[in-house]
């Protein structure tokens, strides 16, 4: 029996068939100027045959998959197919193959991969819904190209039984098509704890585990055992695995939901929150039974666009996720553009450090004006819909920029002001920070990764970015202390809550909420599990259970050590 070992991410335990993410499309080489690379026996009429084939089996293959997928992904699709059917784009290749084009004769892969990188440029400049097209146009010459080279399609392969889908790391963009009903379970050779990967699949509740080196070479059809929480994967598993994994899905769907009321073994109350990245996303959440959002992502709206979206646009964003939840507190992240989240209309793609860049709050240097519009549409979806919305920008690092944006959202009528810590300097100086603002929501997805010096996106990375790491509790635990030392208008000590990943991880909110943390927020598809577990310790145990974790030498030892105090854990499978 192989094994492969890496960072669980998401907890689950599933057996099935590996199918690997089929590797980027390489750019055909070109051809010398003037001459012509091609064997004499090749016409141009045979080439201009195999492109207009190969355009067409694309075509065929995305109609197909798209007649049997739902919702966003089959808009996606057919979009796609669409663009693998226009004449234009197989004219513009057909021309590239003859001698007399300037440059000279292409080979069919080539013609098809410039004529696409033309229409691509044509699509940019026309801006707009013209614009947002590249992308189609760009997936569509990849997989022509791979037709071509008789090489499997880019994207999530597609399969008619469910599969364990293995690749180096996975994009923003593939989850438009990820379908959770064939995926079962994520694995990647890079990716750490708080890459898109482990993002996604929390989302989504799909097991994963992530910087596994060497699951990128498993065989496609290899059957194999994952255990999410252990972020172990075992090649042709034995009975006793299989056993395990049946054991998994009964559970799984015994899991009772979340009732929508998060209350701890002494009755003490922790609300539960969602992260949310759009309208659609805090419809389920509100079905989930979230009591509230403590996350709307404002970027994950606008990911596509080349230009700043206008204030009408973004008020109607934002008003889509606060109608889910009238009456409800809604916590609203105004952009955080820059390193992993570029928006081309706020960061500089070309920095040299781009997580200790322009990235959040910081882009109000480069580009004033725009933090203002958001403020002003955000007040705007608030005056038009019943939530109780809270707004609290990105990467604050000192209890002046904190004043600086109390003062912005005074200025657009936002009464409830916050920031995110997630850049260690603002844990350290918690008290003065939180003097200028009325909360603070932990991001311990940066706050790792800063506190670690360690780049939250590279699987070698993986065991330093982990919010287990003693120095990260630490961080918590002065952010808590810190904010206990400021009081707001009741008197109480200003709320410090967590919407980073670690909230997701049931053992670990046990210790955030003993850190003193005052409300969670994670995505939807991790509530029922961590109110099942908060349920079963009172708030003492809790505290017991954090200076535990805090004592430890290693997030290894401190996890291990939370984790043998609550067999709640073992008894759920999480
Ligand atoms: C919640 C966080 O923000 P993001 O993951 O969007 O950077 C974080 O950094 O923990
Ligand atoms: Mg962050």
């Amino acid at each position: 029996m192989q094994t492969f070992s890496g960072v669980g991410v998401a907890p689950g335990r599933v057996l099935g068939p590996v199918r690997q993410m089929p590797k980027p499309v390489q750019e055909p080489a070109a051809p010398l100027q003037g001459a012509v690379n091609i064997p004499a026996d090749v016409t141009v009429e045979s080439q201009g045959q195999r492109i207009k084939d190969a355009a067409k089996a694309v075509q065929t293959e995305l109609r197909a998959r798209a007649d049997s997928a739902s919702g966003e992904g089959k808009e996606v699709l057919e979009a796609t197919a669409l663009m693998a059917a226009d004449p234009m784009l197989v004219k513009s290749a057909i021309k590239l193959l003859s001698p007399e084009a300037p440059g000279g004769a292409r080979t069919a892969e080539r013609a098809i991969w410039e004529a696409g990188g033309s229409v691509a440029e044509t699509l940019k400049a026309l801006g707009g819904y013209m614009a947002e097209r590249v992308a189609d146009v760009l997936d569509v010459r990849a997989r022509i190209v791979s037709e071509l080279r008789g090489l499997p399609a880019p994207g999530i392969p597609a399969s008619d039984v469910p599969f364990i889908l293995a690749a180096e790391d996975l994009a923003p963009a593939d989850t438009a098509t990820l379908d959770p009903a064939k995926v079962i379970a994520l694995i990647t050779s890079s990716g750490g704890p708080q890459s898109h990967t482990a993002i996604l699949a929390r989302a989504l509740g799909l097991p994963a585990v992530v910087a596994a080196q060497g699951v990128d070479d498993i065989a496609d059809g290899t059957e194999v055992y994952v255990d999410g929480a252990a972020g172990a994967i075992t090649v042709d598993p034995g009975e006793d695995l299989r056993l395990a994994a049946k054991a998994w899905a009964t559970q799984a769907s015994t899991l009772a939901a979340f009732s929508g009321t998060n209350v701890m073994a002494d009755g003490f109350r922790v609300p539960l929150l969602a992260n949310v990245g759009t309208g659609a996303d805090a419809v389920k959440a509100a079905d989930a039974g979230a009591e509230g959002v403590g996350l709307l992502r404002t970027e994950f709206c606008f990911l596509d666009r080349d230009d700043e979206p206008t204030v009408e646009e973004q008020i109607a964003a934002y008003g889509a996720v606060f109608a889910a939840f009238p009456g409800k507190k809604v916590v609203v992240r105004t952009l955080d553009a820059g390193a992993d989240k570029p928006l081309p209309f706020l960061t500089n793609a070309d920095e040299p450090n781009p997580a200790l860049g322009v990235r959040g709050y910081r882009t109000d240097l480069t580009s004033p004006g725009v933090l203002e519009r958001q403020l002003e549409a955000i007040a705007a979806a608030e005056a038009a819909n019943r939530a109780e919305v809270w707004v609290m920008a990105p990467m604050i690092s000192t209890a002046d920029e904190a004043a600086h944006f109390a003062s912005l959202c005074a200025a657009a009528g936002l009464t409830t002001p916050g920031v995110m810590v997630e850049v260690p300097s603002a844990a350290l100086t918690a008290a003065t920070v939180l003097r200028e603002v009325g909360f603070a929501s932990l991001g311990t997805n940066d706050l790792t990764q800063y506190a670690m010096a360690a780049d939250r996106q590279l699987g070698p990375l993986a065991t330093l970015n982990d919010p287990w790491q003693p120095a990260m509790l630490q961080l918590v635990k002065l952010t808590a202390d810190g904010a206990a030392l400021v009081s707001g208008a009741t008197g109480t000590a200003k709320p410090v809550g967590v919407c980073g990943e670690a909230a997701a991880d049931p053992a670990l909110a046990v210790v955030l909420v003993g850190l003193g943390v005052a409300t969670l927020s994670m995505s939807a598809r991790a509530l029922a599990a961590v109110a099942a577990v908060l349920a079963t310790v009172t708030v003492a145990q809790a505290q017991q259970l954090a200076a535990t974790a805090l004592a430890a030498p290693s997030a290894a030892a401190a996890r291990a050590a939370v984790r043998a105090e609550l067999p709640i854990l073992d008894e759920l499978g999480l």
